[in-house]
């Protein structure tokens, strides 16, 4: 969360000329309510499995540019399906990242001291970012234009 992948995402697909999807929104699509509301009135559980969905969906039916939430790769399902594509992590530190994220409105897990509890989901899901990655490109202390353009120039060979 706060890493820049909705923001960036948008500015990659501008780039590369190509289309734009979110599983964040296609969940929220899908349930017909906010994520917020979704964690609050039938648990993050559920939220996971719509989650594990949308992107099984986008990955299957979408060609373009997919901005993934930050706890899909949660899912080992999800992990495997990411393989063959290219997957960009883009890192961040936990200043910048709460800096972006602010108080967490709109990011339910933040809801309560976000800095701790995003010191904590860093450190737990590092390895599977890394995992997962093809590619990775630090965020910290840059403008997403800047990161979108290096993520371009670095998809440029496989796009
Ligand atoms: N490289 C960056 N530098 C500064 N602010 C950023 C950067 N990337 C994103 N932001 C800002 O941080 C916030 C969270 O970005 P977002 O794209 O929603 O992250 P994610 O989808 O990874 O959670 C937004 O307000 C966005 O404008
Ligand atoms: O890290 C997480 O578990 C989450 C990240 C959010 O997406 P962003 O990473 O785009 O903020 C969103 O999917 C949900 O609030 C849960
Ligand atoms: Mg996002």
């Amino acid at each position: 969360m706060g890493a820049g992948k909705t923001t960036v995402g948008e500015l990659l697909a501008a780039r590369l000329g190509t289309a734009f999807r979110d599983t964040d929104a296609d969940v929220e699509a899908t349930a017909g309510r906010p994520i917020s509301e979704i964690f609050i009135d039938e648990g993050e559980a559920r939220f996971r499995t719509l989650e594990e969905a949308a992107v099984e969906t986008a990955l299957a039916s979408f060609d373009g540019v997919l901005a993934l939430g930050g706890g899909a790769i949660l899912s080992a399902r999800t992990r495997a399906a990411l393989a063959g594509h290219a997957v960009v992590f883009l890192s961040v530190g936990l200043s910048d990242a709460v800096s972006r994220v602010g108080l967490g409105v709109g990011r339910p897990l933040l809801a309560i001291n976000p800095r701790a509890t995003l010191k904590q989901l860093m450190d737990q899901r590092r390895p599977l970012y890394e995992e997962v990655a093809t590619f990775t490109v630090a965020t910290d202390g840059r403008e997403p234009e800047e990161v979108a353009d290096e993520i371009a120039t670095l998809l440029k060979p496989v796009a």
